[in-house]
Order: C-alpha cells, then structure tokens, then sequence
C-alpha cells in the first residue's frame, strides 16, 4: 500500500470562500477536530495577511501535537519572518511559500521575467529553510505552466532545500488526463525529485477536483491538498473527505491508504459547516444529508433485502449513527457528562453547567435530544468568549397578522449590563426583529445573507440560523439555534453583533502590546 499525505488547507484556502470569516476560537476548535481526523498537515491560515491570522496560527502552532502545522508565505522575506514568529513553538516547523510559475502569472500579476522568478523562489526558499525543518514550494498555477520550466524551477528550489513540491491547479482548469500526465512528466523530468513528497492541491471550478486529485495520486502524487465540504476560493478545493473515502470505497482498484479516521467525518464537516456558515447541500457525496437516503421504491425494496445493492457506503463508515437518540427530560449530571465527553467535548465545569442548564431547557420543550441537538449547544458553548461583555437577549414578542404591519418588542441587555427594550416594525417576522435589534444597538446594520434550516427533522426539531451581517462596514457571520425560527433568527443575529465585540476586543488586547 501507498501512503498518501493528507494537508488540509480548511483554514487558509477553506477561509478564502467568500463570506466565511473565522474567529481565532473557532479556528482552534476546528484545528483539534482536524488532528482527531488524522489529518498530517494542517495550514492553519496565511500569517502575514492579518494579525487575526497571525494569532490563530500561533496559538494553533502551539496546541496542536499530533499533526504538524503550517502557514502560508508569499516569496518574500517578511512574509516568512512573519510566519516563523506564528510557527516557530510547532512540534515541526513548518512553512508552505508559493510563486506562481504560468506565462499568465508571472507577467501580468507578478510582473517578472522567468528568470527573475526562478531567482525569487530559489532565494527565498533557501532563506525559508535556514529557520524551518520542512518547506513546502508550490508552482502557483502550475496546470497552466510551461512544463519544461516547472521542471527547471522545481530542480533548483529542492537543491535549494524545499522538502515538498506541490503543484496546484490553482484556477481549476485542468482535467484528469492533463493533471495527470504533469505529475508523470515532473517525476520523469526532474532528477532530484525523488528528495521530496509531490503534492496536488485542486480547485473545484469544471467540478473536477476530487477526479484531478485522484489522477495526481495515480500518477505520482504523494500528498494531497484539499478542505472539508470542499469549501475554498471561487468554487472551492477539492473535498478531502471524498478523496479518502472514494480511495477507501475502491481499494480494490487503487492500493493507496491515509491515516484518516473515516468516522471521524460527518463530526469535521458539522464543525466547519457551522462555524463557516458554508451548508453542506443535501446531495453533497458523502456528508450530504440526501447521501445515505433512499427514495424510490425500487431502490428502497433492493435496500431492504441487502443494502448493498443501492449502498456502496456505510453511514456508520463516516460517523454517521443510524440511533442517535441521547438524553432526555430525566437524564442527570453524571450521564449528560459522560454523552459530553462521549462527544469529544472537554468542558470546563463551569461551561458543563451551562451546557447541562440548555440541555435541561431543551427537554423541557423537545421530547428527543439528539447528538445533532447536543453538539449544536456544546458548539456554541465552546466558542463563547466569557471574558468579552456581550448583548444578550432577554426576551422578545412578535405580532404578525396577514392584515398587520408586523412589529416586535425585544428587550436585551447590553455589554455594560443596561437592560434596553423597544419595540420595531418590518415587512415581516424577521425584519421586524432585526429592525428593533438595530435600533437597541444603535449600530448601522446591514443584512447580506440569511438561512434558516431545522436540525433534524420532526415537528419538534430545532431551528439553525445563520446569518451575514455588514457592522459599520465589516462583514461578519452568526448562527444560533433555538426551538423557534424567529428566537433562532435573533439569536444568529445577537451571535454576529457580539462576534464582531470579540474581534474588536482583541484587536484593542493586541494594538495595546505594541
Ligand atoms: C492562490 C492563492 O490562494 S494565494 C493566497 C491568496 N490569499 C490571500 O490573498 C489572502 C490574504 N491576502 C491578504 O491579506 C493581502 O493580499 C496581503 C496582506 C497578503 C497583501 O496585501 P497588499 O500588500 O495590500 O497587496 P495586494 O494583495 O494588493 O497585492 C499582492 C502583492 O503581492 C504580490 N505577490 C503575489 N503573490 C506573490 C508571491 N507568491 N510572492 C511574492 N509576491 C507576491 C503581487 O504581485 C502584489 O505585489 P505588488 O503590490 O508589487 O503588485
Ligand atoms: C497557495 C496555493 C497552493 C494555492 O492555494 C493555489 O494555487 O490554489
């Protein structure tokens, strides 16, 4: 069997999907779930392109020990000082430096002759090697390169000392043939390549990324890039959790193996899908919620008398339970603490109580609690900043008649502890709650985006709702659930409000230590 290296680049590319905006706990909560996948790289963001960036992924550097983190780096000598500062307390340090290598790239983006950006990358991958034990180098937009001059460029980094080689389709042009054949050609062509892993990273926009990744496999790749939900710039990368499971799925084909824990799946994509905002479309492969279900009845007769005459993938393969009923009104302390850490949770006692107070109101409205139920409080929970003062929301009325003007009473109480209440009007339910909270805010709001879908099914299922907001001009993201749509939507907008309090208070924490 191949080993195939998985680098999971969920939160640097995963985060350039347009609209997603991750705070630093969030970060840090996806990166642990990423390392209980077996993921063996993770690039836990761009250092140089933000403080917010520069702090994720130290403190990811520094908690993460099982899976070695990176960051990435423009060929430029500040962009790598910067990111040694973010990785230099890693278990292995490691960096990832790009320079794009087509026609296209170098003269109109980079505006530097071949030879100038043969000189770059070779200079600034031997600068990036004197502090980092491993260096990755990609050929930004190397589907669309001169081979023989990938092959020079490439020769020249790793006697410069790179120790991985990737070769990203950085616009999602290639297909599976061409993809493939480039890997051939630079394992054919380049005499020391055999000193380093290759790599393929993959972009989703003629919806071929998983196929092209899998061609780079078949053809010399040893290490592949991709994000959970294939979330990612423009149309996204190619999603990890398809490639490992269609290499799984057909071993009888392909002789490759990952250190991936497959059950550990539907748990990753639930993560990144609500602290991204980024929903997982129900016919997605493999995570989607239509991926296991049967619908006509010639396919559900077959299923019935042997499941693998319509099912080729077990749910129970990637972590989805047939039974996940969990805890109900009677369930104490003792068992809820043993379902939490059951869950992967490791709560303080003092979030245990208020995630066991939320279960317990749950019960009191919801018969059956489910994981999903459960992992939606605890979510939240973990993520909650309890040193920033935050808006909470106290209590609301909605008035709604076909021939009224819908109008809502909310009351909240505000960072400093005031409690302020109003009441506004809108087109409907969820402007006119949106509206009133605007106006207790007293910040200019904008809505850009609004979802609102139920966590399992039945009458009684909990509502999500995720929204995007604009702040004074900055975009930030919320979710929040609750039993009713109207109490989810206000909680998702509250969520945005105080996200974007946390950003502010640490950028005041951190301008105050310069
Ligand atoms: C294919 C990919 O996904 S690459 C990663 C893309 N990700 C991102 O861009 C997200 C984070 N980016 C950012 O925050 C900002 O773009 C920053 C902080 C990195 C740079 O911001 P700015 O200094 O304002 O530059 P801006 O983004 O406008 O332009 C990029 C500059 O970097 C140069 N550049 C681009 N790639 C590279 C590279 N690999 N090595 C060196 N320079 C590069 C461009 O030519 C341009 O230089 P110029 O100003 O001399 O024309
Ligand atoms: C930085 C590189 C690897 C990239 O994201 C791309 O080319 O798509």
């Amino acid at each position: 069997m191949v080993q195939i290296k998985v680098f999971d680049t969920t939160l640097r590319d995963g985060e350039q999907s347009p609209g997603v905006n991750l705070n630093q706990l969030e970060k840090l909560e996806i990166a642990k779930q990423l390392e209980r996948f077996g993921v063996d790289i993770m690039e836990a963001g761009f250092p140089a392109s933000s403080k917010g960036d520069f702090e994720a992924v130290r403190t990811i550097a520094r908690t993460i020990k099982n899976t070695s983190v990176t960051g990435l780096a423009r060929a430029t000598k500040s962009d790598i000082d910067i990111a040694w500062e973010a990785l230099k307390d890693a278990a292995e340090p490691r960096l990832h430096i790009f320079l794009a290598t087509s026609p296209i790239h170098m003269t109109y983006k980079l505006k530097k002759t071949p030879e100038e950006v043969i000189q770059t990358a070779v200079s600034m991958v031997s600068y990036a090697k004197q502090k980092f034990t491993h260096v990755e180098w990609s050929a930004e937009d190397a589907s669309r390169s001169d081979l023989d001059f990938l092959c020079t460029i490439i020769e020249k980094v790793i006697d410069a000392g790179a120790t991985v080689i990737n070769l990203p389709d950085t616009v999602g042009y290639t297909t599976p043939d061409d993809y493939g054949q480039m890997f051939r050609y630079v394992r054919k062509n380049v005499p020391n390549i055999d000193r380093v892993s290759l790599s393929a990273h993959c972009h989703d926009d003629l919806g071929m990324a998983v196929s092209n990744t899998i061609a780079a496999i078949e053809n010399g790749a040893t290490q592949i890039e991709g994000t959970i939900n294939g979330i990612g710039e423009r149309a996204g990368n190619a999603a990890i959790e398809e490639v490992a499971v269609a290499l799984k799925i057909r071993n009888d084909k392909y002789d490759y193996q990952t250190n991936l824990v497959l059950k550990e799946i539907k748990r990753t994509s639930d993560l990144v899908s609500k602290f991204t905002g980024m929903m997982v479309p129900p016919n997605k492969a493999v995570v989607g919620r239509n991926a296991f279900a049967h619908e006509s009845g010639i396919h559900q007769d077959g299923v019935l008398k042997e499941a693998s005459t319509y099912e080729i993938i077990t749910p129970e393969m990637v972590g989805i339970k047939s039974n996940n009923l969990v805890l109900g009104k009677h369930s104490g302390r003792h068992a809820f603490k043993d379902k939490v850490q059951q869950l992967g949770y490791d709560l303080s006692e003092m979030k245990l109580k208020e995630a066991f107070e939320a279960f317990k109101l749950l019960t009191d409205r919801k018969k059956e609690v489910t994981d999903d139920d459960l992992f939606t409080i605890l979510i939240d929970l973990q993520t909650d900043s309890v040193d920033v003062p935050k808006y909470a929301l106290k209590a609301f009325q909605v008035q709604y008649g076909s021939s009224n003007i819908p109008t809502a009473t909310v009351a909240l109480t505000t960072p400093e502890g005031i409690r302020v209440e109003t009441a506004g009007t809108g087109q409907g339910s969820v402007e006119a709650i949106y509206n009133t909270l605007e106006a207790l805010i007293q910040e200019e709001i904008h809505l850009t985006d609004y979802h609102i879908s139920s966590i399992g099914g039945g009458r009684d299922a909990l509502a999500e709702a995720h929204v995007k907001l604009n702040v004074n001009g900055n975009p930030v993201s919320g979710r929040g659930a609750a039993q009713d749509v109207l109490e989810a939507s206000a909680n998702a907008f509250l969520n945005a409000v105080n996200r974007m309090l946390i950003q502010e208070s640490r950028v005041k924490r951190e301008t105050a230590h310069i």
